[in-house]
């Protein structure tokens, strides 16, 4: 091949490894505050007032920091302004504690920081739309957008955002922070990710997956439903489109909720390029459909084979221009799982887990199994296995009490 091929090749290559976060987190700072949120850099570390240029430009990242800060620490205003907790090409994310609440409780504000960034929030805001209701995407709390008319202004919402400029999103405020932030601390630490919490992973994503083909396009006031396949009803699939590690983020615990009672539930975030897989590719059907969601299969088994790839706290960027390997007889690109001698090197990664994905991330679409199987698969997983399923030697680590002492140190209090 000639090495200029090869340089165009391995610039695609490192794009797309780069989209799906593989260097990512080598530029990024963690703010390391308990519950602290988002990894971007220059967030919530230094005192903020005084970093920021009091002349800005009123729509610019300065600017409407500025303007975000000052709204929300009025006297008479409800919300109080805690921090920035994420800036991005798009504008930046404020955290806001509301003091109506009780107990008090805590709420994203996301506004644009340039012209050309106000096109892609309302885009996020007509797709968060679709996705109310769905546990695990992000939930919008509120919004303003001319395109749809002032907020949804019920007494508790329109009066304390009067004054400010949309378009803005206002929603639910994710305290665990982004699964590269974890996947970062696990790789510091060298640690084993148990099987039940990557089961636990697995499930979480599969959920958001079917959110994306089937989103529920609840009302303002919609409680949070378990994603399920709805039997009969044909997908109306949306490609996320920028589903990267530093885009799905971990929610909360649900005692109360068997699924996340141990680990708490991821949620995919990030919506302002998500867009009708149709219009990428033409007319509807089912091999578009296979086609699409095969493709979102492969950015969400990418963010699951960096989890596992802490396994072996194997830090170092995967191989480009591999030949796939063979799971089951079919070509799979989880080349890290299925290729020679990976069952040895992974003595404790769950048969069933490994098997599972590299059936998902199959190089042929037609090859990968159907979402109902493998959600069938994954609950099954979350709901049954404990450490007795487990050999002795690593029952240990899959215990209820190790799990628990896992998610305290790596989400929660980390
Ligand atoms: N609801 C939320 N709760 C906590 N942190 C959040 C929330 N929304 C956004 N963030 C933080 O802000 C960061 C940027 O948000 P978002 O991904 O929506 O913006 P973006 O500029 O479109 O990002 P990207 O660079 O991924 O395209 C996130 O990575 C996260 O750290």
């Amino acid at each position: 091949m000639a090495p200029s091929l090869i340089r165009a090749l391995f610039k695609i290559e490192k794009l797309k490894a780069t989209r799906r976060g593989w260097f990512r987190s080598k530029n990024k700072q963690r703010t390391n505050q308990p519950g602290g949120a988002g990894g971007v850099v220059g967030q919530a570390a230094a005192p903020e007032q005084e970093n920021w240029d009091p002349n800005a430009d009123p729509l610019s990242p300065d600017g409407i920091k500025i303007s975000t800060r000052r709204h929300f620490q009025g006297r008479d205003q409800p919300f109080k302004y805690q921090r920035i907790v994420g800036e991005g090409i798009y504008g930046i994310a404020a955290l806001l504690h509301d003091t109506r609440s009780q107990p008090p409780s805590k709420v994203v504000i996301k506004r644009p920081s340039r012209r050309e960034a106000q096109a892609a929030l309302r885009q996020e805001i007509r797709r968060l739309r679709r996705f109310r209701g769905a546990a695990h995407v992000l939930q919008m709390v509120s919004y303003r957008d001319r395109d749809f008319g002032d907020p949804e202004r019920d007494a508790d919402w329109g009066r304390p955002m009067t004054g400010l400029d949309g378009p803005f999103i206002v929603m639910e405020y994710l305290e665990m922070g982004s699964f590269e932030q974890f996947w970062n601390r696990c790789i510091q630490a060298r640690v084993r990710v148990p099987n039940r919490v990557l089961w636990s992973i697995m499930l979480c994503l599969i959920r958001g997956l079917i959110a994306f083909a089937w989103p529920p396009r609840g009302s303002s006031l919609q409680a949070e439903t378990i994603e399920r396949v709805p039997p009969g009803v044909r997908p109306d699939i949306l490609a996320h489109n920028d589903l990267h590690v530093g885009n799905i983020m971990f929610g909360s615990l649900q005692p109360d909720i068997r699924e996340h009672s141990l680990v708490p539930q991821l949620k995919i975030i990030d919506l302002g390029l998500a867009d009708s897989a149709e219009q990428k590719q033409g007319p509807r059907d089912w091999d578009n459909f296979n086609e699409s969601l095969g493709q979102s299969f492969k950015y969400i088994t990418d963010s699951l084979q960096i989890l596992l790839r802490l396994i072996t706290n194997w830090a170092g960027n995967p191989p480009m221009f591999q030949q796939p390997a063979i799971c089951s007889g079919f070509e799979t690109d989880a080349i890290l799982l299925w290729e020679d001698g990976a069952d040895q090197r992974y003595p404790r990664l769950d048969e069933a887990l490994r098997r599972l994905i590299g059936r998902m991330m199959a190089r042929n679409f037609r090859d990968r199994p159907l979402l109902e199987d493998i959600l069938y698969i994954a609950e099954e997983a979350v709901r049954t296995r404990t450490a007795d399923h487990y050999p002795s030697e690593y029952r240990r680590e899959e215990t209820d009490t190790s799990i628990r002492a896992f998610v305290k140190r790596f989400l929660l209090d980390a």
